[in-house]
């Protein structure tokens, strides 16, 4: 077991720094609103631009796999320096690669991201339980290992989420309640916060059909370009509101290329965030 979970990092760099988690998530429009090529030149400009800015003071940046991926062997390369940039300055980095496979296979993207000497190493990894939540297995022991911290899809910020995550299963539970009650198993004893979080979007509404004292951190996506706001997370979260890490991508990028303007973006949001949450 490693000695500095991923939970308790998470906790104290939210503590320090305020509990927001900012996209990378270069898409193709913001390159061209940046003035930046949609080419690896640009790729690279615009998340040097973000690391730059915002590694010093947000506690969570998460580039968005997708993105660098799209760009081949080199999309790769420059998400490589980015993680190990965004680190570097201090910020915790969530890959959002959405991994999930059978276990055999699972267990090689585990040692993708979350093997220490990985050159793709991250603090967390986002992954799909629809596979099984036990096709997992091999991430959840590799992160307890290295410290890492995984954030499990439960209830997504999209509306084609609640097609899967709420169908019932035949001992009447749905499926997103029965992957928030398996991490609420892994987080057991944790303190002061387990590393094993579950996604659950701001866009969602109220979710009191939910347990969702999980005692993990719960990524809520969707504040923003997706249309949710701070001010929704008490009545989407309830009493669970205290362990959310908000991600904002598109609602800080556009407000770049220039380094000040996205930062004031980011504490905007996080002053927003802090003002709508009670205090930790
Ligand atoms: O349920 C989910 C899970 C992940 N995401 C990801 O978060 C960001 C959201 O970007 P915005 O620009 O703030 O909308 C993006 O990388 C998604 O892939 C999500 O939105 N919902």
């Amino acid at each position: 077991m490693n000695p500095h979970p991923f939970g308790a990092r998470l906790c104290r760099a939210m503590d320090e720094r305020g509990p927001l988690c900012v996209g990378i998530d270069p898409h193709a429009s913001l390159l061209a609103d940046w003035g930046l090529g949609d080419d690896i030149g640009g790729l690279e400009r615009f998340s040097r631009a973000v690391v730059d800015a915002l590694a010093d003071r947000v506690a969570v940046l998460k580039p968005q796999s997708a993105f660098f991926e799209r760009f081949g062997s080199r999309g790769i390369a420059v998400l490589e320096k980015t993680v190990e940039e965004a680190r570097a300055a201090g910020a915790l980095v969530l890959m959002d690669a959405k991994r999930g496979d059978i276990g055999s296979t699972m267990s090689a993207y585990a040692e993708t991201f979350l093997r220490k000497d990985a050159p793709l190493f991250a603090d967390a990894l986002t992954v799909s339980p629809y596979l099984g939540y036990g096709s997992l297995r091999p991430a959840v022991d590799l992160a307890r290992q290295s410290g890492c911290g995984l954030f499990v899809l439960a209830l997504t910020s999209n509306p084609e989420g609640a097609e899967i995550q709420h169908a019932v299963r035949s001992d009447g539970s749905t499926v997103a309640a029965t992957v928030l009650a398996r991490l609420a198993a892994e987080n057991a004893g944790a303190d002061p916060l387990g590393s094993f979080g579950a996604v659950v979007g701001a866009t969602l509404g109220d979710l009191s059909a939910y347990d969702l004292g999980i005692n993990g951190p719960l990524l809520a996506p969707g504040i923003g370009a997706q249309g949710a706001t701070p001010r929704d997370l008490p009545e989407v979260f309830g009493a669970a509101v205290r362990n959310v890490v908000p991600n904002v991508s598109r609602g800080v990028l556009r407000a770049g290329p220039d380094p000040s303007a996205l930062r004031s973006a980011a504490t905007r949001f996080a002053d927003e965030v802090r003002a709508a949450l009670p205090s930790r």
